[in-house]
C-alpha cells in the first residue's frame, strides 16, 4: 500500500487581534488593485437568482468608498486596510484567507500537506503517482479509472514528452493534458515556493481553445480539480463525498458528523495553483485585474488573448517563457478567423535561435540523426507542448513528427492551413509522442447514428415529429444563424422549450441560454457550429444535424456532444436531396458508405397531422413578423419626424395603445392583431388535440388494430403520440446495410502507413 504526501511548511500561529491592529494602515487604491474575490456560482443554472448568464462574479470586503470634491468635480477613492509589509506570511485575517494571501504566497503561507492513499482508493490511477490533491479530486468525482487517452497520454506528458493526442469526443482529453500540468505546478508550489511578489506568479501554462464556452468550461473543469476536497485521511474510513454529506445531514453515525464538523472548522486555504479564463465578452479591465493577481494556468481564446498581449509587455514576456502550451481542438482554431492572432501568439513561444533551417549533418536524414537522444522529452524547465483533438488527420500527424525531427525543410509546402499551423509549433521534444486512439470512421461506440431523407421544406415537420416522438435534451445544429432565427419562434409557438446559441448573441445571453438548456427537461438548443466542439453539456440525449455539416470533422464533433464518457447517445442526420452528394463525400472521407447509416422510422400518418400544426404556426409567425416590422418602421418614421421637427399624420403618429385614433393604418393593425389572436386560438385548440396513431381507438382502449391498453400494461405508453410504443431514439431504427468487406479499410491502411514511418525515414 502506497501512501503519498507532499512536504511543506506549516502556517505559523494565528496573530492576535492587537498585533493585527498595529499592522493595519489605510491606503487609497484603484479598482484594479483591490483584492477581488471570486464568488462561486453553481455550474448548473440558477434561474431566478438573477445570476444566470454571468461570466464571473467578484466581491470585495473591507473597502471604504471615499468621495473627494475637487476642481473637476467629485472624485471617488477606494480605501483599503493594508497590512504592513513586515507582516510577511501573515497577511490573512484570523480564520479567513484572501486573494492577498494567494498573491503573496511564500513558504510560511503554504497549507498543510494533503495526503491521499491512491493505492487503496484509486488503484487504477496509482501508477501515475499524481499529486495527492489531484487524487482526492478524482476520487471525489468518482473517476475510478483513467479513460484510454488519459491512460496513454499521462505517463508520456508526466515524463516531459510533447504529446499529440487524438481520441474520440467525450473521452476525457481535458484531463489528459490538464492533470500533468496541475501535477507539475502543485508539486512545484510545495517544493519551490514562489517568491512573495505580485510579479512572482507568471503564467506557467497557456491553454488555447477555439470558443469562449470551451475555454470557460476547461477553466472550470481544471479549477474543480484544485478545489480542496474533504476526504477522511484514513483510507478505510474514506467514502465518496456525497455519502459523507448525507451523513453530515444527520442520516449517519455521530463519528462521521464529528469528522465533518472538524473539517469544516479548518480554515480554507487559497488554491496553490490558480486557473483563469480570458475570453471575449468580459471587460478588459477585469481581465487585466485577473492577470495582475497572478494566474498559473491561463485558458484563452486566441483573439482576446492577442488583444491583451499587445498592450501588456509583461504578459508577452511570460508567454515567451511558458512551461506548458496546449492547443485544444487545434484543427478548429484555424477555422474561426483567428488564425492570425493564433499565429502571433505561437510566434512568442518559438525558440529565438530556431529561425534558421538546420540541415542534418553527415548527410544523415534528420530523423535518424536525432532519434537516439529523443526519448526523454523536453529538457528541464523547457516548454512542453500538448496538442489535442478528436480529429487530426493521419497525414498531419505524420508531417508533424517528421518536421519536429527534421526541422523545416527547404521549399517544404504545408498541405493545409492546419498543417501549416502545427508545423509552426516549436516542439522542444525531438520526437513528440503521437497517441492516436480515435475510432475508425469517427464513430463513438456508444453512439447510434441515423438519417432521414426528406425535402428541405419538410425538415421542420420531421424535426417536430422527432422532438415529440423521442423526448429528451436535443441539440439541433444549423449551418446559418438565419435558420435559427426562423426556427426558434416556430418551436416556441408549438410549445417546445427552445434556446438559440450563435455568435451574434451577446456572451451573457449565450451562457444564459446554455444554462437554460442544461436545466430544462426536454429542451432544444438551436446552435451553429460554435457549439460543435468540446462543449461538455451533461446528458445531451440527441444531436440533430438539421443541415448537413460541411466537413466530416464537423460531423464527428457535432455528434460528440452526445454519447460522452461512455454514455449512450443518438444522432440524426436530416438529408435533403441536394445534400446527398455532400453526405456521400462526408461518409467517404470517414471511410464509410452512406447506406451504413440506419434510417429513422417515421409514422407518416402522424407526420401529416404535425404538418397542419406547423403550417398554422408558420402563418402566425409570418403575421407577427409583419406586424413587428411595421411597428419598427413606424417608430423609425416617428423618430425621424421628431428629429426634423415635422408633424406626422395623426394616424401614423399614433401608438398602438393610443385611445381614440381611428385612422386606416390603426384599423389595419387592429385587424391584424385580431387575426393573430384567432390563429393562436386555433393553434392552441389543435395542440390540445391528442395525436392518435392510425388504427387506434381512443374510445375503447382495448380495441382497434393497435390496443393502447397493451402498451399501458407493458409500460410503453407514449404520452404525446397515442398508440405509438414509447421507445428511446435508436431502439426502432431500420437496420443499416451491412458493410461489404472491400479489402483493407481506408483508416487502417493509413494507420499502418503511419506506424511504418520510423523505419521509412
Ligand atoms: N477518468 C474519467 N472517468 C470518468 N469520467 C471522466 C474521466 N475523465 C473525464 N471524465 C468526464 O468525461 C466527460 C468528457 O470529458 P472531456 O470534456 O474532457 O472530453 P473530450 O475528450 O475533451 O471531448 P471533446 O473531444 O468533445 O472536446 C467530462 O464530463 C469529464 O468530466
Amino acid at each position: 500500500m502506497r501512501s503519498s504526501t507532499v512536504q511543506g511548511s506549516k502556517r505559523k500561529t494565528t496573530p492576535t487581534s492587537a498585533s493585527i491592529a498595529k499592522r493595519i494602515k489605510t491606503k487609497h487604491v484603484s479598482t484594479d488593485e483591490l483584492s477581488w474575490k471570486k464568488v462561486t456560482k453553481p455550474r448548473e443554472a440558477d434561474l431566478g437568482t438573477g445570476l444566470d448568464g454571468f461570466l464571473e462574479l467578484e466581491e470585495i470586503e473591507d473597502v471604504d468608498v471615499v468621495y473627494e470634491e475637487t476642481d473637476v468635480g467629485r472624485v471617488v477613492h477606494f480605501q483599503t486596510k493594508e497590512y504592513e509589509p513586515h507582516a510577511k506570511g501573515k497577511t490573512d485575517k484570523p480564520g479567513e484567507s484572501s486573494d492577498v494571501v494567494k498573491d503573496s504566497l511564500d513558504v510560511d503561507a503554504l497549507p498543510d500537506p494533503v495526503a491521499f492513499d491512491d493505492t487503496a482508493l484509486l488503484p487504477a490511477w496509482s501508477t501515475f503517482h499524481l499529486h495527492p490533491q489531484l487524487g482526492r479530486a478524482l476520487y471525489s468525482k468518482k473517476y475510478t479509472t483513467p479513460t484510454p487517452i488519459q491512460a496513454q497520454a499521462l505517463p508520456l506528458a508526466l515524463k516531459g514528452k510533447d504529446v499529440v493526442g487524438v481520441a474520440e469526443t467525450g473521452s476525457g482529453k481535458t484531463l489528459a493534458y490538464g492533470l500533468p500540468i496541475l501535477h507539475h505546478l502543485l508539486t512545484e508550489a510545495y517544493s519551490h515556493p514562489i517568491p512573495n511578489s505580485k510579479t512572482g506568479r507568471p503564467v506557467r501554462a497557456l491553454i488555447l481553445a477555439p470558443t469562449r464556452e470551451l475555454a470557460l468550461q476547461v477553466s472550470s473543469h481544471l479549477n474543480d480539480c484544485l478545489n480542496a476536497v474533504d476526504i477522511a485521511e484514513d483510507g478505510a474510513a474514506a467514502e465518496p463525498p456525497e455519502d459523507a454529506k448525507a451523513r453530515k445531514k444527520g442520516k449517519g453515525k455521530a463519528k462521521a458528523a464529528a469528522e465533518g464538523a472538524d473539517t469544516e472548522n479548518k480554515p480554507k486555504h487559497p488554491p496553490l495553483v490558480s486557473v483563469a479564463a480570458i475570453v471575449g465578452g468580459m471587460s478588459a479591465q477585469k481581465q487585466k485585474r485577473i492577470l495582475s493577481r497572478g494566474v498559473d494556468v491561463l485558458v484563452a481564446t486566441p483573439g482576446r488573448l492577442w488583444d491583451i498581449i499587445q498592450e501588456d509587455d509583461e504578459l508577452a514576456m511570460q508567454i515567451e517563457s511558458l512551461r506548458f502550451l496546449v492547443l485544444d481542438e487545434a484543427d478548429r482554431m484555424i477555422e474561426t478567423g483567428h488564425f492570425a492572432e493564433l499565429d502571433n501568439i505561437l510566434r512568442l513561444t518559438l525558440r529565438k535561435s530556431d529561425d534558421e533551417v538546420i540541415e542534418p549533418e553527415n548527410g544523415l536524414e534528420a530523423d535518424e540523426a536525432e532519434v537516439e537522444d529523443s526519448k526523454e522529452g523536453v529538457k528541464a524547465g523547457e516548454l512542453q507542448t500538448l496538442v489535442f483533438s478528436a480529429t487530426l488527420s493521419k497525414d498531419l500527424q505524420k508531417n508533424l513528427k517528421r518536421r519536429s525531427r527534421g526541422r523545416r525543410r527547404k521549399n517544404e509546402k504545408p498541405a493545409s492551413t492546419l498543417d501549416d499551423l502545427l508545423l509552426r509549433l516549436d516542439f522542444r521534444d525531438p520526437t513528440p509522442a503521437v497517441v492516436d486512439i480515435s475510432p475508425a470512421g469517427g464513430v463513438v461506440a456508444s453512439l447510434k447514428e441515423s438519417k432521414i431523407e426528406c425535402l428541405a421544406n419538410s425538415k421542420d415537420a420531421y424535426l417536430y415529429y422527432f422532438l415529440l416522438r423521442y423526448p429528451g435534451r436535443t441539440l439541433v445544429f444549423l449551418s446559418a444563424i438565419d435558420g435559427i432565427r426562423r426556427l426558434l419562434p416556430l418551436l416556441e409557438l408549438l410549445g417546445i422549450p427552445a434556446f438559440p446559441l450563435h455568435s451574434q448573441l451577446e456572451q451573457r445571453q449565450r451562457l444564459k441560454n446554455l444554462d437554460r438548456f442544461k436545466s430544462t427537461p426536454n429542451a432544444v438548443l438551436l446552435a451553429t457550429d460554435i457549439a460543435a466542439r468540446g462543449l461538455d453539456i451533461p446528458a445531451v440525449d440527441h444531436v440533430v444535424h438539421y443541415q448537413v455539416p460541411r466537413t466530416a470533422d464537423t460531423y464527428v464533433h457535432r455528434n460528440g456532444r452526445t454519447a460522452r464518457a461512455m454514455r449512450r447517445g443518438f444522432s440524426l442526420l436530416m438529408c435533403a436531396p441536394d445534400e446527398r452528394r455532400v453526405v456521400r463525400a462526408l461518409m467517404h472521407s470517414l471511410g464509410r458508405e452512406e447506406e451504413e447509416v440506419a434510417e429513422m422510422p417515421v409514422e407518416l400518418y402522424m407526420l401529416d397531422k404535425l404538418k397542419a400544426r406547423i403550417q398554422l404556426a408558420r402563418e402566425i409567425d409570418s403575421v407577427q413578423h409583419k406586424a413587428k416590422k411595421e411597428k419598427h418602421e413606424r417608430n423609425w418614421l416617428r423618430e425621424a419626424a421628431d428629429a426634423m421637427e415635422i408633424e406626422l399624420d395623426s394616424d401614423l403618429a399614433s401608438d398602438d395603445d393610443d385611445e381614440g385614433t381611428t385612422g386606416p393604418s390603426k384599423q389595419k393593425r387592429k385587424a391584424a392583431a385580431a387575426k393573430t389572436a384567432a390563429l393562436k386560438a386555433e393553434l392552441k385548440a389543435m395542440l390540445a388535440q391528442p395525436l392518435v396513431a392510425r388504427g387506434v381507438s381512443t374510445r375503447y382502449i382495448t380495441s382497434g388494430v393497435h390496443s393502447i391498453a397493451d402498451d399501458m400494461v407493458a409500460g410503453e405508453y407514449h404520452e404525446t403520440m397515442v398508440g405509438l410504443r414509447k421507445v428511446e431514439a435508436g431502439e426502432d431504427l431500420v437496420p443499416a446495410k451491412v458493410r461489404k468487406p472491400k479489402g483493407k479499410p481506408k483508416v487502417k491502411e493509413e494507420y499502418e502507413e503511419w506506424g511504418g514511418i520510423e523505419a521509412e525515414d
